[in-house]
């Protein structure tokens, strides 16, 4: 039988992921291999992720190996994913999507709203940055980076009051048990894709599609369609301040998809939410729509209002 090599990176959440999928194909009677593969995300933690261009940094190198035939199937956390497809792969799979929401991991089991104003929360993504200023509690919000691990270590050696992550993240890790607050969507939307798996492989490939078919779930696949599609509209990447969730719901005639989404001054001074609800099956026309909603209602000049650390740096610099 034909062994299918599963490319993955070495971070922690990375090879959880990967095994987690490795492990479905395995109880569907395949044999996998992880190949490890290095990022440039990986190696350089220190570099602020918008400088190495964004999160897709993590995925290209592993695209790299698919086309050239190292590995025949990767696994992306679908939200690291950039918008523009790559024509010489395709994702095959989307498999059911974990916990879509950011958490908070504070000092002394604290929630948001019980963090005392000027209390330091640590983030490296502009949208949960934008959100957490626009909540209007007076928090300092400072950058993170590194992997999960070294983000909780801020909070636990004391110094950071708390920091924000996916709850999907914390969850595979098996560390959901640190999460103080589980944020509620109406407060802060995760990044469009959070929560969910990708599932890539060669565009040629049919053996490996047929493999990976089985673990796709058309219900994630629908949510993730529809606000992938906000975020391209928007002409956003990873590392704009835009969240989107949609959710199958049952509706009075059946399966319904309520797709919201916010775009946020980066300072968080102002930010702007819209949904709407529409048929799974056109999940993407109504991104499309929602998407029209925010441009007409000003996001555009919303999302590029330049932040207080922009001026600052600029200060710096003269
Ligand atoms: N940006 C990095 C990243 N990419 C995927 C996850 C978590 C898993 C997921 O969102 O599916 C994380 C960590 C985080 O945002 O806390």
């Amino acid at each position: 039988m034909t062994v299918l090599r599963l490319g993955t990176r070495r971070s922690a959440l990375a090879t959880t992921q990967s095994s987690w999928v490795a492990d479905r194909l395995r109880s569907l009677g395949h044999d996998v291999e992880l190949v490890e593969v290095s990022t440039q995300g990986d190696r350089d933690t220190t570099t602020p992720l918008a400088q190495l261009g964004g999160t897709g940094v993590f995925v290209s190198a592993l695209r790299e190996a698919l086309a050239e035939g190292r590995v025949d199937l990767a696994v992306h956390s679908l939200k690291d994913l950039p918008t523009a497809p790559d024509p010489r792969t395709t994702v095959a799979a989307v498999p059911v999507r974990e916990d879509a929401r950011d958490a908070l991991v504070a000092r002394d089991g604290l929630t948001l709203a019980e963090l005392p104003a000027g209390s330091t929360v640590g983030t490296g993504s502009p949208r949960r940055h934008a959100q957490l200023a626009a909540l209007g509690l007076g928090l300092e919000i400072t950058g993170l980076r590194g992997n999960v691990d070294t983000r909780l270590a801020h909070v636990h050696d004391g110094r950071l009051d708390a920091v924000v992550l996916a709850a999907a993240g914390l969850r595979r890790l098996g560390r959901a048990d640190e999460v103080t607050e589980w944020l509620d969507p109406l407060q802060v939307l995760p990044a469009p894709g959070q929560g969910a798996l990708a599932v890539e492989i060669r565009a040629d490939d049919a053996v490996t599609a047929a493999a990976v078919a089985p673990l796709d779930d058309p219900d994630t696949r629908a949510c993730v369609t529809a606000e992938r599609v906000v975020l391209a509209d928007l002409e956003a990447g990873c590392s704009a301040p835009v969240g989107a969730l949609a959710e199958v719901v049952e509706g009075m005639d059946g399966a319904e998809l309520s797709l919201r989404a916010v775009v946020a001054a980066p300072d968080g001074s102002a930010d702007l939410r819209r949904s709407l609800t529409g048929a799974p099956e056109e999940a993407a026309a109504l991104g499309h729509r929602l998407a029209r909603l925010l441009l007409d209602d000003g996001a555009a000049d919303l999302m590029s209002t330049s932040t207080s650390t922009d001026r600052s740096v600029t200060e710096r610099a003269q």
